[in-house]
Protein backbone atom coordinates (compact mmCIF):
# COMPACT_ATOMS: atom_id res chain seq x y z
CA UNK A 1 0.00 0.00 0.00
CA UNK A 2 1.60 3.57 -1.01
CA UNK A 3 2.49 5.54 1.78
CA UNK A 4 0.90 9.03 2.14
CA UNK A 5 3.60 10.69 5.01
CA UNK A 6 6.69 9.85 5.77
CA UNK A 7 8.64 11.38 8.58
CA UNK A 8 12.36 10.61 8.98
CA UNK A 9 15.25 11.91 10.98
CA UNK A 10 12.95 14.01 12.32
CA UNK A 11 13.99 16.16 14.89
CA UNK A 12 12.81 19.12 16.47
CA UNK A 13 14.54 21.11 19.88
CA UNK A 14 13.70 23.45 21.70
CA UNK A 15 15.93 26.05 23.01
CA UNK A 16 15.10 26.65 26.78
CA UNK A 17 17.35 28.77 29.44
CA UNK A 18 18.22 25.17 31.07
CA UNK A 19 19.96 23.92 27.62
CA UNK A 20 18.25 22.32 24.77
CA UNK A 21 14.89 20.43 24.85
CA UNK A 22 15.46 17.50 22.41
CA UNK A 23 11.78 17.08 22.76
CA UNK A 24 11.74 14.73 19.08
CA UNK A 25 15.25 13.42 18.49
CA UNK A 26 15.54 11.28 15.25
CA UNK A 27 11.71 10.49 14.58
CA UNK A 28 10.42 7.72 11.53
CA UNK A 29 7.11 7.25 10.77
CA UNK A 30 4.93 6.31 8.29
CA UNK A 31 1.33 6.69 7.52
CA UNK A 32 -0.20 4.78 4.94
CA UNK A 33 -2.78 6.26 2.11
CA UNK A 34 -6.39 5.81 4.01
CA UNK A 35 -4.98 3.82 7.05
CA UNK A 36 -5.12 5.37 10.78
CA UNK A 37 -1.57 5.23 12.62
CA UNK A 38 -1.95 5.62 16.83
CA UNK A 39 0.89 7.30 18.05
CA UNK A 40 1.12 6.30 22.06
CA UNK A 41 3.78 6.74 24.36
CA UNK A 42 3.62 8.13 28.33
CA UNK A 43 3.50 12.15 28.59
CA UNK A 44 6.47 13.79 27.29
CA UNK A 45 7.51 11.56 24.70
CA UNK A 46 6.99 13.95 22.21
CA UNK A 47 3.72 12.96 20.43
CA UNK A 48 1.96 16.10 19.99
CA UNK A 49 5.11 18.26 19.22
CA UNK A 50 5.68 15.31 16.51
CA UNK A 51 1.99 16.45 15.29
CA UNK A 52 2.95 19.69 15.29
CA UNK A 53 5.96 19.23 13.56
CA UNK A 54 4.16 17.69 10.76
CA UNK A 55 2.08 20.49 10.56
CA UNK A 56 5.07 22.98 10.60
CA UNK A 57 3.39 24.84 14.05
CA UNK A 58 6.34 24.48 15.90
CA UNK A 59 6.94 28.31 17.02
CA UNK A 60 10.40 29.56 18.89
CA UNK A 61 11.99 28.55 20.80
CA UNK A 62 11.52 25.84 19.12
CA UNK A 63 13.08 24.48 15.88
CA UNK A 64 13.12 21.66 13.58
CA UNK A 65 16.69 20.60 12.99
CA UNK A 66 17.64 20.82 8.96
CA UNK A 67 18.11 17.05 7.77
CA UNK A 68 14.90 16.52 9.47
CA UNK A 69 12.35 14.94 6.72
CA UNK A 70 8.50 15.04 6.54
CA UNK A 71 7.35 13.98 2.88
CA UNK A 72 3.76 14.45 1.95
CA UNK A 73 2.34 14.12 -1.64
CA UNK A 74 5.43 14.63 -3.15
CA UNK A 75 6.74 17.52 -0.69
CA UNK A 76 9.09 17.47 1.99
CA UNK A 77 7.41 19.64 4.09
CA UNK A 78 10.03 20.20 6.55
CA UNK A 79 11.75 21.75 3.48
CA UNK A 80 8.84 23.69 1.58
CA UNK A 81 8.59 27.86 1.71
CA UNK A 82 5.91 28.52 4.10
CA UNK A 83 3.67 29.94 1.72
CA UNK A 84 3.23 26.71 -0.11
CA UNK A 85 2.76 25.34 3.27
CA UNK A 86 -0.23 27.22 4.14
CA UNK A 87 -1.72 25.94 0.51
CA UNK A 88 -1.71 22.70 2.42
CA UNK A 89 -2.21 23.00 5.91
CA UNK A 90 -6.48 23.23 7.07
CA UNK A 91 -6.51 22.11 3.27
CA UNK A 92 -4.53 18.42 2.04
CA UNK A 93 -3.45 18.05 6.11
CA UNK A 94 -5.86 18.84 8.79
CA UNK A 95 -5.40 18.50 12.58
CA UNK A 96 -7.82 18.30 15.46
CA UNK A 97 -6.77 19.71 18.84
CA UNK A 98 -7.47 18.54 22.74
CA UNK A 99 -9.22 20.78 23.26
CA UNK A 100 -11.64 22.42 21.07
CA UNK A 101 -11.99 25.97 23.42
CA UNK A 102 -8.85 27.14 22.75
CA UNK A 103 -8.54 26.48 19.10
CA UNK A 104 -12.53 27.60 18.36
CA UNK A 105 -12.69 31.61 18.88
CA UNK A 106 -14.92 32.74 21.50
CA UNK A 107 -16.72 35.97 19.30
CA UNK A 108 -17.44 33.95 15.82
CA UNK A 109 -20.25 31.82 15.80
CA UNK A 110 -19.03 28.43 14.37
CA UNK A 111 -20.38 28.70 11.04
CA UNK A 112 -18.33 32.07 10.24
CA UNK A 113 -15.37 29.74 11.86
CA UNK A 114 -15.96 26.95 9.21
CA UNK A 115 -16.93 29.25 6.22
CA UNK A 116 -13.38 30.95 7.10
CA UNK A 117 -12.16 27.55 6.77
CA UNK A 118 -13.73 26.47 3.57
CA UNK A 119 -12.97 29.93 1.54
CA UNK A 120 -9.21 30.32 3.09
CA UNK A 121 -8.44 27.29 -0.33
CA UNK A 122 -11.82 27.35 -1.45
CA UNK A 123 -13.22 29.99 -4.06
CA UNK A 124 -16.77 29.71 -3.37
CA UNK A 125 -19.40 32.35 -2.04
CA UNK A 126 -20.53 32.84 1.15
CA UNK A 127 -23.31 31.72 0.79
CA UNK A 128 -21.95 28.38 -0.94
CA UNK A 129 -19.67 28.07 2.28
CA UNK A 130 -22.70 28.52 4.68
CA UNK A 131 -24.58 25.62 3.05
CA UNK A 132 -21.17 23.36 3.05
CA UNK A 133 -20.85 24.51 7.07
CA UNK A 134 -24.09 23.18 7.59
CA UNK A 135 -24.11 19.95 5.55
CA UNK A 136 -20.37 19.40 7.56
CA UNK A 137 -22.15 19.71 10.72
CA UNK A 138 -24.52 17.28 9.53
CA UNK A 139 -22.10 14.66 9.01
CA UNK A 140 -20.59 15.19 11.93
CA UNK A 141 -23.77 14.26 13.46
CA UNK A 142 -24.82 17.98 14.97
CA UNK A 143 -28.12 18.03 15.34
CA UNK A 144 -30.72 20.82 13.70
CA UNK A 145 -27.64 21.86 11.76
CA UNK A 146 -29.49 24.88 9.83
CA UNK A 147 -29.95 26.03 13.68
CA UNK A 148 -26.52 25.64 15.10
CA UNK A 149 -24.59 27.09 12.43
CA UNK A 150 -25.39 30.49 14.39
CA UNK A 151 -24.63 29.16 17.35
CA UNK A 152 -21.28 30.35 19.32
CA UNK A 153 -18.78 27.81 20.62
CA UNK A 154 -20.26 28.36 24.69
CA UNK A 155 -23.49 27.89 23.50
CA UNK A 156 -22.56 24.16 22.38
CA UNK A 157 -21.55 21.56 25.14
CA UNK A 158 -18.25 19.82 25.13
CA UNK A 159 -18.66 16.98 22.43
CA UNK A 160 -21.12 19.58 20.22
CA UNK A 161 -17.63 21.45 20.35
CA UNK A 162 -15.28 18.87 19.58
CA UNK A 163 -17.54 17.53 16.63
CA UNK A 164 -17.51 21.33 15.30
CA UNK A 165 -13.65 21.56 15.19
CA UNK A 166 -13.22 17.82 13.43
CA UNK A 167 -15.93 19.65 10.91
CA UNK A 168 -13.87 22.05 10.29
CA UNK A 169 -11.00 20.28 10.07
CA UNK A 170 -12.77 17.94 7.57
CA UNK A 171 -14.18 21.27 5.55
CA UNK A 172 -11.61 20.49 2.67
CA UNK A 173 -11.33 17.18 2.81
CA UNK A 174 -7.98 16.45 3.48
CA UNK A 175 -6.36 13.46 2.58
CA UNK A 176 -4.37 13.34 6.10
CA UNK A 177 -6.00 13.98 9.72
CA UNK A 178 -3.86 14.43 12.70
CA UNK A 179 -5.75 14.24 16.00
CA UNK A 180 -4.27 15.05 18.77
CA UNK A 181 -5.91 13.04 21.75
CA UNK A 182 -8.94 14.48 20.50
CA UNK A 183 -11.12 13.30 23.71
CA UNK A 184 -9.11 13.39 26.53
CA UNK A 185 -10.79 16.59 27.63
CA UNK A 186 -14.25 14.64 27.29
CA UNK A 187 -16.28 12.37 29.23
CA UNK A 188 -16.13 8.54 28.77
CA UNK A 189 -19.65 8.16 27.10
CA UNK A 190 -18.69 11.43 24.57
CA UNK A 191 -15.41 10.16 24.58
CA UNK A 192 -16.52 6.94 22.71
CA UNK A 193 -18.99 8.88 20.25
CA UNK A 194 -16.54 10.83 18.83
CA UNK A 195 -13.90 8.22 18.01
CA UNK A 196 -16.91 6.18 16.42
CA UNK A 197 -17.88 9.40 14.42
CA UNK A 198 -13.49 9.22 13.59
CA UNK A 199 -13.62 6.09 12.30
CA UNK A 200 -16.98 6.65 10.11
CA UNK A 201 -15.80 9.69 8.97
CA UNK A 202 -12.34 8.18 8.15
CA UNK A 203 -14.26 5.24 6.31
CA UNK A 204 -16.68 7.37 4.23
CA UNK A 205 -13.99 10.13 3.27
CA UNK A 206 -11.40 7.49 2.48
CA UNK A 207 -8.68 9.88 3.86
CA UNK A 208 -5.38 8.64 6.32
CA UNK A 209 -5.78 9.47 9.78
CA UNK A 210 -2.79 10.00 12.69
CA UNK A 211 -4.59 9.31 16.19
CA UNK A 212 -2.30 10.48 18.79
CA UNK A 213 -3.45 8.92 22.42
CA UNK A 214 -1.80 7.24 25.72
CA UNK A 215 -4.94 5.03 25.13
CA UNK A 216 -3.64 1.52 23.78
CA UNK A 217 -7.66 0.72 24.30
CA UNK A 218 -8.38 3.23 21.72
CA UNK A 219 -5.18 1.89 19.46
CA UNK A 220 -6.65 -1.48 19.47
CA UNK A 221 -10.13 -0.41 18.51
CA UNK A 222 -8.83 2.64 15.94
CA UNK A 223 -5.49 1.93 14.54
CA UNK A 224 -4.22 -0.40 11.58
CA UNK A 225 -0.93 0.96 12.70
CA UNK A 226 0.90 1.65 16.15
CA UNK A 227 4.02 4.07 16.66
CA UNK A 228 5.19 3.95 20.13
CA UNK A 229 7.25 6.69 21.02
CA UNK A 230 9.63 6.80 24.30
CA UNK A 231 11.85 9.71 25.13
CA UNK A 232 11.17 11.79 21.61
CA UNK A 233 12.18 8.42 19.73
CA UNK A 234 10.01 5.52 17.97
CA UNK A 235 11.34 2.42 19.57
CA UNK A 236 8.65 0.22 17.98
CA UNK A 237 6.15 0.35 14.85
CA UNK A 238 3.97 -2.03 12.81
CA UNK A 239 0.76 -3.57 12.39
CA UNK A 240 -1.49 -3.45 15.62
CA UNK A 241 -2.59 -6.89 15.70
CA UNK A 242 1.33 -8.08 15.69
CA UNK A 243 2.44 -5.22 17.62
CA UNK A 244 -0.35 -6.47 20.64
CA UNK A 245 0.48 -10.43 19.88
CA UNK A 246 4.29 -9.96 19.74
CA UNK A 247 5.59 -6.65 21.01
CA UNK A 248 9.04 -6.71 20.24
CA UNK A 249 10.50 -3.73 22.28
CA UNK A 250 10.16 -3.93 25.97
CA UNK A 251 8.55 -0.83 26.55
CA UNK A 252 5.47 -1.91 24.47
CA UNK A 253 5.57 -5.00 26.37
CA UNK A 254 5.45 -3.07 29.75
CA UNK A 255 3.34 -0.77 27.91
CA UNK A 256 0.88 -3.61 27.55
CA UNK A 257 1.03 -4.67 30.53
CA UNK A 258 0.29 -1.63 32.23
CA UNK A 259 -3.91 -1.82 30.84
CA UNK A 260 -6.44 -3.62 31.97
CA UNK A 261 -7.36 -6.15 29.30
CA UNK A 262 -10.76 -7.76 28.12
CA UNK A 263 -11.94 -9.96 30.99
CA UNK A 264 -9.49 -8.53 33.41
CA UNK A 265 -11.39 -8.13 36.70
CA UNK A 266 -11.34 -4.88 38.10
CA UNK A 267 -9.39 -6.46 41.08
CA UNK A 268 -6.21 -7.43 39.30
CA UNK A 269 -3.62 -4.56 40.11
CA UNK A 270 -2.73 -2.92 36.53
CA UNK A 271 0.85 -2.64 36.12
CA UNK A 272 3.11 0.49 36.04
CA UNK A 273 6.83 0.77 34.69
CA UNK A 274 8.93 1.37 37.59
CA UNK A 275 11.23 4.23 37.20
CA UNK A 276 11.33 7.82 35.43
CA UNK A 277 11.44 8.91 31.99
CA UNK A 278 14.65 10.68 31.34
CA UNK A 279 15.14 14.39 31.15
CA UNK A 280 15.04 15.86 27.34
CA UNK A 281 17.60 18.20 28.18
CA UNK A 282 20.19 15.15 28.88
CA UNK A 283 19.07 11.37 27.04
CA UNK A 284 21.33 8.38 28.30
CA UNK A 285 24.25 7.82 25.55
CA UNK A 286 22.87 4.46 24.75
CA UNK A 287 18.97 2.73 24.60
CA UNK A 288 16.89 5.48 26.01
CA UNK A 289 14.93 2.89 28.18
CA UNK A 290 18.12 1.03 29.68
CA UNK A 291 17.05 2.54 32.99
CA UNK A 292 14.16 0.41 32.84
CA UNK A 293 14.76 -2.37 31.20
CA UNK A 294 14.97 -5.52 32.96
CA UNK A 295 17.24 -7.24 30.78
CA UNK A 296 19.87 -4.80 29.44
CA UNK A 297 23.23 -5.21 27.90
CA UNK A 298 26.31 -3.74 28.49
CA UNK A 299 25.78 -2.57 25.08
CA UNK A 300 22.25 -1.07 25.73
CA UNK A 301 24.17 1.81 27.94
CA UNK A 302 26.70 2.49 25.40
CA UNK A 303 25.22 2.78 22.29
CA UNK A 304 21.65 3.69 20.64
CA UNK A 305 19.88 0.91 19.00
CA UNK A 306 18.34 1.48 15.58
CA UNK A 307 15.32 1.67 14.49
CA UNK A 308 15.19 -2.31 12.77
CA UNK A 309 13.13 -4.70 10.95
CA UNK A 310 12.16 -6.83 13.84
CA UNK A 311 8.48 -9.40 13.80
CA UNK A 312 6.52 -7.73 11.27
CA UNK A 313 7.51 -4.08 12.17
CA UNK A 314 10.39 -2.32 13.43
CA UNK A 315 11.95 -1.89 16.97
CA UNK A 316 15.42 -0.21 18.33
CA UNK A 317 16.47 -2.85 20.38
CA UNK A 318 19.64 -4.53 20.80
CA UNK A 319 18.11 -7.77 23.01
CA UNK A 320 16.34 -8.31 19.19
CA UNK A 321 19.21 -7.61 17.70
CA UNK A 322 20.98 -10.24 19.15
CA UNK A 323 18.66 -12.92 18.34
CA UNK A 324 19.96 -15.25 16.27
CA UNK A 325 17.95 -15.79 12.45
CA UNK A 326 15.42 -18.25 12.58
CA UNK A 327 15.01 -17.84 17.12
CA UNK A 328 11.55 -16.57 18.29
CA UNK A 329 13.34 -16.62 21.76
CA UNK A 330 16.79 -16.49 21.89
CA UNK A 331 19.05 -14.33 23.05
CA UNK A 332 16.86 -11.36 24.70
CA UNK A 333 16.31 -13.39 27.72
CA UNK A 334 19.79 -14.89 28.24
N1 LIG B 1 7.27 25.27 23.81
C1 LIG B 1 8.07 24.40 24.42
N2 LIG B 1 9.19 24.79 25.06
C2 LIG B 1 10.00 23.93 25.68
N3 LIG B 1 9.79 22.59 25.73
C3 LIG B 1 8.69 22.14 25.12
C4 LIG B 1 7.78 22.99 24.44
N4 LIG B 1 6.77 22.22 23.95
C5 LIG B 1 7.06 20.96 24.30
N5 LIG B 1 8.20 20.90 25.00
C6 LIG B 1 8.82 19.70 25.57
O1 LIG B 1 8.78 18.67 24.65
C7 LIG B 1 8.64 17.42 25.30
C8 LIG B 1 7.61 16.58 24.58
O2 LIG B 1 6.33 17.16 24.77
P1 LIG B 1 5.01 16.63 24.04
O3 LIG B 1 3.92 17.59 24.38
O4 LIG B 1 5.27 16.36 22.62
O5 LIG B 1 4.76 15.26 24.77
P2 LIG B 1 3.50 14.30 24.62
O6 LIG B 1 4.06 12.95 24.39
O7 LIG B 1 2.56 14.85 23.61
O8 LIG B 1 2.88 14.38 26.07
P3 LIG B 1 1.35 14.58 26.53
O9 LIG B 1 0.74 13.21 26.42
O10 LIG B 1 1.50 15.04 27.93
O11 LIG B 1 0.74 15.60 25.61
C9 LIG B 1 8.32 17.70 26.73
O12 LIG B 1 9.45 17.40 27.50
C10 LIG B 1 8.02 19.17 26.74
O13 LIG B 1 8.44 19.76 27.94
Amino acid sequence: MMSLLRVENLRTYFDTRAGVMKAVDGVDLEVREGRTLGIVGESGSGKSVTALSIMRLIEKPGRILPDSHIFFEGNDLAAIPERELESLRGNRISMVFQEPMTSLNPVYTVGDQIIEAIRLHRRVSVQQARDRAVELLRLVGIPSPERRVDAFPHQMSGGMRQRVMIAMALACEPKLLIADEPTTALDVTIQAQILELLRQLRDELSMAVVLITHDLGVVAEMCDDVAVMYAGQVVERGPVESIFSDPQHPYTEALLRSIPLLGMTKAEPLTVIPGMVPSALHWPTGCRFVARCKNALDRCHREPPPLARSGSGYAACWLRESIPEGSQHGAAHR
